[in-house]
Parts: C-alpha cells; structure tokens; sequence
C-alpha cells in the first residue's frame, strides 16, 4: 500500500517539475511572478558577466538589461541565448544608458576598478566615486524609482556618493538604496561552518557595520546552528571574514578581486530585493543602509525588504564582549568613509 503511494506521489512531481528548467529554479520562486527589468551597470566586467548570468537564471526577471562602457553586445548575444525568462538586450556606451535604465525596478552596479595586492578598497575611491556618481546621475534621472543595489567599492564611501546624487536630484529615498555586503555573509557562513562542523546549508550569520576591514563585523555569538567555538577561533574567524576580500586578492596575484562568489552574493541580494518588491513576506539580508542603529548615518545590519525597498532596519541584537569591542573600534573608519562620499559629490 506504501509503495504504491509512493509511487502514485513521484509520478505526481516528476510531471511537474522536468528536469532541467528544475534544477534551474531551486532556490528561486516561481515563474509567474509580476514583470520585472533588472539592469545591471558594469555588465561585461568580472562581476558583471556572471552575474549577468545568474540574473538570466532568475525566473523574476522579466528583462535584463546589461550596460557597460565596452564589450557589452558579446557578454549580451551569449546570455541572450539562454532559454530561460527573461529578454536581454545589450547597452553599450553614454548616449545608449538612458534606454538601458528606463523601466528599471532594480539596478545592480559592479562598474568599476578591482583592488590590486597591497591596496586597500579606499585606494579604489580616486577612480570609482566619479564612476558611481556619474551612473547615479542617470539612474536618478530616467529610473528614479529604482531599487539600486551599489556593489562598487569603497561601497562605505559609494553608498554615500549615490544618496548626496539622489538628494541633489530630489529623487532621494532611504529605502531604495542598498550596499551589498552580502558576500560577507556568503563568506561567514562558509567559514563557519567550517569551524563548527556543521550543515552549511542551515548556517545563518549576521554580518554588520560597513564592507572594508575592521568595519566587517561579523555577529558570531548570534549564528545559528549554535556550537561550542572557543574564543580563539571565534576571533580567527572574525579575521578571516573580514580579510576575505584580501584573501582573495592575493591569490588573484594583480588579476582584480573576488568576481564569481561576488557575482553569486549579488544575484541572491538582488533575488532577495525582487521577491521583496513581489510582496514575498519576511525577506531579510544584511545590507549598508541609511540607519539609526547606531550615531553613524549608514551601517550595514539585518534589513526587512518588502514592496518599497527596505521595510525596516533591523537593530543587531545582543552582542557578546568582542564584538561591542569591534563595533565601536570599527566607528572612526566608517564614519571617515561615509563622510568622504558625502564630501566627493559636494566638491566634484
Ligand atoms: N561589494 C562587494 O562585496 C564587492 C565584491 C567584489 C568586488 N567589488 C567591487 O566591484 C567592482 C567591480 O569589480 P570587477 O572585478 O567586476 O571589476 P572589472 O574591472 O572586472 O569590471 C568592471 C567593469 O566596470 C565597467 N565600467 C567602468 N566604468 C564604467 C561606467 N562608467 N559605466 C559602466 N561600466 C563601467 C568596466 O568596463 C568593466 O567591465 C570593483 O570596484 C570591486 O572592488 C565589490
Ligand atoms: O576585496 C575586494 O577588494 C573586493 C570585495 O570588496 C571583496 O570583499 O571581495
């Protein structure tokens, strides 16, 4: 009797989930979601192209738009084949970004120049702050109502920069801009489980503060599935997490920074930010926003995405000894980094 319901219920969710279009899907949501564009500024860098193709897999996106400076027609014919949703077109160049922004409910930007051993992400502001305020400029201009998600670093100093372009253009909304900072997460919930010996799958750990150095705080005392790590390794893998970026680096020995577990750390923000605009309840990522969570203006916590961007700022919870002693080391970096953007598009 077991056996043939058994068999009856596989037969059942084979006819429903075909293979390929399947395994495709697993960690989205499902394909009759509302019209969505995505576009995505820096479309055929290291970030970009990846990306690009994580977006192309997403059932959310109805259009995916791909824009960069330079090789954006290759990057888009290729994606463009994938049987999947979304419609791609490539944009290539100034005159060619009104039409890649127009109708855009999320924008993603990883343009910009990746850190070479020996540079710290502030090293990148010469280069990336002008980059950032120019796309700004834009998106405050033909998609004012966007979600913009800023992966470009200094992302302590670039958030900043997009909201001071958005206030001048009296287009500013809180809610509506987000540092990504979720490769931080990816990569704590890696490293400790890891150390715990636990499911990976299951990790969850909140990762605070800003994304450069000691302004990455990771929240180890309030990961889940708990397990019995000693202060030493507690303190081990808050350096690794926040080193990650470096690490990475470093064994790309001058070929730029972390680009594929990137591109994997913004496709599940900017899923997160869609199934959000979508009315998905209960949706929550760390992310650096503008927040009262501490005295800084920006800081990056647990945030609560619903269908006008960020619903709530979550506050951080307990936090064990080392890790207050982290939070206020980390205040006299960020706050300098915060107030460098504001500075930038106010002389600039
Ligand atoms: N937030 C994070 O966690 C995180 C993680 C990794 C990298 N990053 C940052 O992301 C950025 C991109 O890294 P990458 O490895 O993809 O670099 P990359 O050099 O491989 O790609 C950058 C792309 O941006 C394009 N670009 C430059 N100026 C542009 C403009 N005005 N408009 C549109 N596109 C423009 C370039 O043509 C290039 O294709 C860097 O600043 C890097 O530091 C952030
Ligand atoms: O480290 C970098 O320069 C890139 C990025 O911010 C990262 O964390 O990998």
């Amino acid at each position: 009797m077991k056996a043939a319901i058994l068999r009856s219920l596989l037969r059942k969710s084979s006819t429903v989930a075909p293979s390929s279009s399947y395994v495709l899907r697993r960690g989205f949501s499902s394909e009759l979601a509302p019209e969505r564009k995505v576009a995505i500024l820096g479309a055929a860098g290291g970030i970009g192209q990846p990306l690009s193709l994580l977006m192309k897999l997403n059932p959310l996106v109805s259009k995916l738009a791909l824009y960069d400076i330079a090789g954006t027609p290759g990057v888009a014919a290729d994606v463009s084949h994938i049987n999947t949703r979304s419609e791609v077109t490539g944009y290539m160049g100034d005159d060619q970004l009104k039409q890649a922004l127009e109708g855009s409910d999320v924008v993603i930007i990883p343009a910009g120049v990746p850190r070479k051993p020996g540079m710290t992400r502030d090293d990148l502001f010469n280069i990336n702050a002008g980059i950032v305020k120019s796309l700004c400029s834009a998106i405050g201009k033909y998609c004012p109502n966007a979600l913009v998600t800023v992966i470009s670093n200094p992302v302590n100093s670039t958030v900043p920069i997009a909201a001071e372009v958005f206030k001048g253009l009296g287009v500013y909304d809180e809610k509506k801009l987000l540092g990504v900072t979720t490769l931080d997460v990816v990569r704590a919930k890696t490293f400790y489980a890891g150390k715990a010996k636990v499911n990976v799958a299951e990790v969850n750990v909140p990762v605070v503060g800003g994304h450069a150095g000691i302004t990455i705080l990771p929240l180890f005392s309030q990961a889940s599935p708990r397990a019995n790590l000693s202060d030493e390794d507690i303190k081990a893998l808050t350096k690794r997490t926040q080193d990650g970026g470096t690490e990475v680096v470093e064994a790309k020995a001058g070929k730029g920074s972390a680009t594929l577990s990137m591109a994997y750390a913004g496709a599940i923000f900017a899923d997160a930010c869609l199934k959000g605009l979508n009315g998905v309840p209960d949706v929550v990522e760390c992310s650096f926003v503008q927040s009262t969570v501490t005295e800084l203006p920006f800081f990056a916590s647990k945030v609560r995405l619903g269908k006008n961007g960020v619903e709530e700022v979550l506050g951080l919870g307990l936090l064990s000894e080392f890790e207050q002693q982290g939070l206020e080391a980390l205040k006299p970096e960020l706050k300098s980094s915060i107030e460098k953007g504001i500075k930038f598009v106010h002389q600039s």
